[in-house]
């Protein structure tokens, strides 16, 4: 029953947690039924749909017990008429009703669904992509993404299916034992004695085939895994003269396979057999029982014609609500899961682009006055421990520093993607904690170490850093930032598709590129954040004059790892253990005898 929504992504093998159905957890998943609310008439007016076309299964049978009534000279119940033509138009009517609602029903249950559910998603994803950097540092991006796309399947599939399913069957459960009991009280004592027995027999042989058969494709697996490896190291497996001892793991694990599956097939043969016996049993029984009652005159041949129909449907009820249950718990477990990205707090950011513009302009000075920082994961470790400097607007200043020194972590807190322990970073003279978080972003550019593009057009990654830019704005900061002659060398130019399934491009390109982003934003404040790996000198020049003409005009912030290229910084800031041990330019520094400046200069052959 549980059938994957259309655009549904979750793949059958995929296992949920499940929840326990009780009160509190309704009143959480109630959070997300109240996305239905916008399309509740339509849900509304499904759900009265899905109880005519419900309603309309339970009259057919009682149709054809008329029917056999009629046909049999016997007086028609229920109020029908005394034709067996007439009884049939009739049928054909309601037949025809039901095909309409449930068309109408599946269309609107569906459309709602599917709206409501990418109204979750949206608000899931904007949640998520606002949420502090601190929430990324103990989650994969795996399990995030697993939020989005498999645990809001399974709630659709819930909306759309699981929901409406179990509402039909309690229909036809509690209607079709009423109706039961209406016909013949006595047979349906007989019948309430046996069914629920083997429903619960028929649930508990499906449980242990489905661990079972769950368990024989986890041994394939295991043995694939064999295979795999082996034929991946097949140049280690000859090296060795191992085949043979491969053979025989390989074996072992197929003999495996083969024992589960025979457990397997005893539990399938025994359900055949359980299902033959029990199941077939019970309408024989019926039947029989039925007989005597019809002998005895206390019912006749139609009614036991309706009664087993109503028992069908009766049966059938019964033996879905254990997978529609287990279906809801599931469905619970996975909004758990996405409730509680929904309901973390998120950075001040507006979904609305408009709301996010800058208030406030920033003129670049930026001062850090005894910033103590630890990061949130790590309290144990202080990574930045009472740190101030100055710079002026306009002003290069370089932080050079052995790794794990805290320079990125700067410019982490310069962008506030962390909050600081104790001190405070001051723009403009105004405290970090005064500022719209937006003024800030939107004024603070980064070049970062490894540029990762977005998968589109070269044009698309350029206008990341201004989305109104037009087609002119991007290529005069593509020419500033060296990267028109190499863009416009592709066949589609500035059309060129980059990313995973584009075009791969070299470091020092993707720096140029990012290097164009940052001249587009044009922002008040700078953070280069230097590659490591170095690029050849050709790359290594054009990237270097494409920088110069970026830090013109604005501060920046360096984070230098060659020291070579920031002789001309107006201040150098060294850091060790996330203290700053010296600061000056590059004369005054090489002057310190034994400091850490003149020794890391040294290390690179440089100074
Ligand atoms: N997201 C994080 N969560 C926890 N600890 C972190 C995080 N990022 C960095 N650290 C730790 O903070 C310290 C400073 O790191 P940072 O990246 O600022 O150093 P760095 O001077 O930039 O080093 P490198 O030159 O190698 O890039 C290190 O001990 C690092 O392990």
């Amino acid at each position: 029953m549980a059938r994957n929504g259309l655009n549904s992504s979750s793949s059958p093998a995929q296992e949920f947690s499940k929840s326990k159905i009780n009160s509190e957890n309704i009143k959480k998943i109630s959070a997300l039924i109240s996305y239905i609310k916008p399309y509740q008439t339509k849900y509304i007016i499904g759900t009265v749909f899905l109880l005519i076309s419900s309603g309309g299964a339970l009259l057919f049978p009682a149709i054809i017990q008329v029917m056999i009534d009629v046909a049999t000279d016997k007086a028609p119940k229920y109020g029908l008429p005394n034709s067996i033509n007439q009884i049939g138009y009739i049928a054909f009517a309601i037949l025809f009703i039901q095909a309409f609602v449930s068309f109408f029903r599946i269309r609107l249950f569906v459309e709602v669904a599917e709206k409501a559910l990418a109204d979750i998603r949206r608000d899931t994803y904007f949640k998520m992509i606002t949420l502090p950097m601190n929430f990324f540092a103990n989650r994969r991006v795996g399990e995030l993404n697993s939020r989005i796309s498999a645990d809001l399947s399974q709630v659709q599939d819930t909306l759309t299916t699981t929901l409406a399913e179990m509402v039909r069957q309690i229909i036809l459960l509690v209607g079709g034992i009423g109706i039961l009991i209406y016909v013949s009280g006595k047979l349906t004592f007989f019948l309430l004695c046996i069914f629920p027995v083997i429903v619960v027999a028929g649930v508990f042989f499906g449980k242990a085939l489905r661990k079972i058969s769950k368990n024989a494709q986890d041994k394939l697996a295991e043995s694939n895994t064999i295979v795999e490896e082996t034929l991946q190291g097949i140049s280690n497996v000859k090296a060795f003269v191992n085949e043979a001892f491969e053979a025989n793991r390989y074996e072992k694990s197929l003999q495996k396979v083969v024992k589960i599956a025979l457990k397997g097939a005893n539990y399938r043969g025994l359900f055949a057999s359980f299902i033959v016996f029990c199941l077939f049993g019970a309408i024989m029984g019926v039947l029989w029982y039925g007989a005597v009652l019809v002998k005895e005159g206390s019912l006749n041949v139609a009614d036991i014609v309706a009664y087993l129909l109503y028992s069908f449907f009766v049966g059938a009820a019964m033996g879905s609500f254990p997978e529609l249950y287990a279906n809801v718990q599931k469905a619970i477990g996975a909004s758990e899961r996405v409730l509680e990205i929904l309901q973390e707090e998120n950075e001040p950011i507006s979904i609305k682009e408009s709301e996010n513009e800058i208030k406030e302009v920033l003129k670049g000075n930026l001062s850090f006055n005894n910033a103590i920082f630890n990061y949130p994961s790590r309290k144990d470790i202080t990574v930045l421990n009472g740190v101030s400097f100055e710079a002026k607007a306009g002003d290069k200043i370089a932080i050079v520093g052995p790794s794990g020194a805290g320079k990125s972590t700067i410019a982490s807190l310069i962008l506030k993607f962390y909050n600081l322990i104790e001190g405070d970073i001051l723009f403009d003279g105004k405290s970090i904690k005064d500022l719209a978080l937006t003024d800030i972003r939107q004024q603070v550019a980064i070049v970062p170490q490894d540029v990762i593009l977005f998968g589109g057009t070269i044009k698309e990654n350029i206008a990341y850093g201004k989305l109104s830019a037009t087609d002119d704005e991007i290529m005069e900061a593509a020419r500033k930032a060296n990267a028109h002659q190499f863009i416009t060398g592709f066949p589609e130019a500035y059309e060129t598709v980059v990313g995973e399934r584009g075009v791969k491009l070299s470091g020092g390109q993707r720096q140029r590129i990012a290097i164009a982003r940052a001249l587009l934003k044009d922002p008040a404040i700078l953070i280069l954040d230097e590659a490591t790996s170095s690029l050849d000198s050709e790359s290594e020049r054009l990237v270097q004059e494409a920088l110069e003409i970026l830090m013109k005009n604005r501060t920046s912030i360096i984070i230098a790892h060659r020291l070579s290229t920031i002789r001309e910084a107006d201040k150098i800031i060294v850091l060790d253990k996330g203290i700053i041990v010296e600061s000056g330019n590059h004369q005054e520094l090489s002057l310190i005898e034994d400091g850490l400046y003149k020794r890391l200069s040294s290390l690179q052959f440089e100074v």
